[in-house]
């Protein structure tokens, strides 16, 4: 829209019936609080500015008017002998200036160039927006859940308070561990990561804590704990409630006092390290049930986090989902809108884990064609096993080439995902060879 701001009934007239056979929206404003109202209320793309309107009539007004047009392209319309002026306009913020009597074609030119600058300005300022937005702190999410998360990181980040990260599996606990570390004063030091339920109970000591040469069969040389590698940084406990009832006491102590024993060391050491432990389980459940140290528990909730599930923030789904197809395709891939409302109408019990996995496969699955790769709903339902891969029907004709091209990459994603990516196993299945099978996922792109 274009407000056309001047005081001369015939000029108003003419110009803004010029400019609306132009295909241009416009608004007239006759003195200069007049336009300013009116861009109030309805912003503008382009003010077209006379520099001496009334009530002062003064050039200077028109001058100090500039900045309330903000962040619109404005334009002033000077006298011809007023140079001088134009260019203090130029310098008080105007883009550009047009003498009077105004040229029509000077000012179709003008006109085009403004509207141009401020299309420019608008996609800047959204694609900054977006980028704000989509990932604070690797996490992304605009949805108020994830924006009080971040507040509570920025808070608790600082300081050396242990922090239990709570929340269903894959929604992003770990990231919000990696969060907390990242904006501390401990961010050049390491983060080590350690899950407590992966490692078998009776090596969990000897991996957080270490062990000399020689303290159990198997032993032969000294080795650092987590914890040592962790000096100075994070240590970050994830599924904290699968860690054993020995444990659990030793893990304890340290937390107390700083000071823990490698396996078959006779004195304690002392390690400078911040605990940010995750589950998703129930602890105080657990506690309750006397699985977990009630006195641990306390210990290791200094600051409570929860991440919130994906049905909890429904409207951050499709944000997830572009930026997951974007880093699975590098960009080359985007979604038909079938396939964002299938996003959207689905519950996502795995989370953004889940939905990641979907959207890495349906890319993987969907079919280049000339337009580039559109992943389509039934990718997504087929990547999710909710339709069988007869039904994937192709978005638009496809050539038999490109069907065929389509068919063969579903047929190897479909047994790399059944094969748990065992590319022998894979090419077995397949009845080729397994050079032949890479080759393909070379050209493919698939690995
Ligand atoms: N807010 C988010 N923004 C971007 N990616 C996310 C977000 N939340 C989760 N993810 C992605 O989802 C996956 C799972 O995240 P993560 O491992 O942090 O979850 P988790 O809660 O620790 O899961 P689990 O309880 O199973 O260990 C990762 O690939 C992670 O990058």
């Amino acid at each position: 829209m274009i407000l056309l701001a001047d005081d001369e009934p015939a000029f108003q007239r003419l110009t803004g019936a010029w400019l609306r056979g132009l295909g241009h929206d416009v608004e007239v404003a006759g003195d200069g609080n007049a336009a300013v109202a009116a861009f109030k209320a309805k912003p503008a793309d382009l003010v077209l500015l006379d520099l001496a309107m009334p009530p002062h009539h003064d050039p200077a007004a028109g001058l100090a008017l500039i900045p309330a047009f903000a962040p619109a392209a404005v334009v002033v319309m000077t006298g011809h002998a007023d140079h001088a002026l134009a260019l203090k306009a130029v310098e008080a913020g105007a883009w550009d200036f047009l003498a009077k009597p105004v040229d029509p074609d000077m000012l179709r030119v003008v006109v085009a160039r403004a509207l141009e600058r401020a299309r420019l300005a608008r996609e800047v300022a959204t694609l900054r927006a977006q980028v704000g937005a989509e990932e604070v702190m690797g996490l992304v999410g605009t949805a108020p859940a994830m924006a009080g998360l971040r507040d509570l990181i920025r808070r608790v980040a600082p300081t050396r308070l242990p922090a239990l990260v709570l929340g269903p599996s894959g929604t992003g606990k770990e990231l919000v561990a990696r969060a907390i570390h990242a904006a501390s004063p401990r961010a050049a030091r390491p983060l080590v990561p350690i899950h407590c339920g992966a490692v078998p109970a009776e090596l969990l000591e000897s991996e957080l804590f270490g062990h000399l040469k020689g303290s159990f069969t198997g032993a032969t040389a000294d080795r650092l704990g987590l914890i040592e590698t962790a000096h100075g940084g994070t240590l970050f406990l994830d599924e904290i409630g699968e860690m054993p009832p020995a444990m659990q006491v030793k893990l304890l102590r340290f937390l107390n006092d700083g000071s823990y024993q490698p396996v078959g060391a006779r004195a304690p050491r002392e390690a400078n390290v911040r605990i940010v432990a995750a589950t998703h389980r129930d602890l105080a459940a657990a506690v309750a049930e006397g699985s977990f140290r009630e006195d641990l528990f306390y210990r290791l909730k200094g600051v409570v986090l929860r991440t919130p599930s994906l049905a909890e923030r429904a409207m951050d789904v499709p944000l997830l989902a572009r930026l997951f197809l974007r880093r699975a395709s590098e960009g080359r891939a985007s979604f038909s809108p079938d396939a964002l409302d299938w996003l959207a109408g689905r519950a996502w019990p795995g989370n953004v884990r889940e939905l990641r996995s979907a959207v890495e496969c349906a890319a993987a699955l969907a079919i280049q064609g000339a337009a580039g790769t559109i992943v389509v709903a039934a990718d997504l339902a087929f990547a999710v096993g909710d339709t069988p891969s007869e039904s994937v029907v192709p978005a638009a004709p496809q050539s038999l080439e490109e069907e065929v091209a389509g068919l063969e990459r579903r047929r190897i994603v479909e047994a790399l995902a059944r094969t748990g990516h065992n590319h022998t196993h894979t090419a077995r299945e397949l009845c080729l060879s397994r050079v032949g099978l890479l080759k393909k996922m070379d050209r493919m792109g698939l690995r």
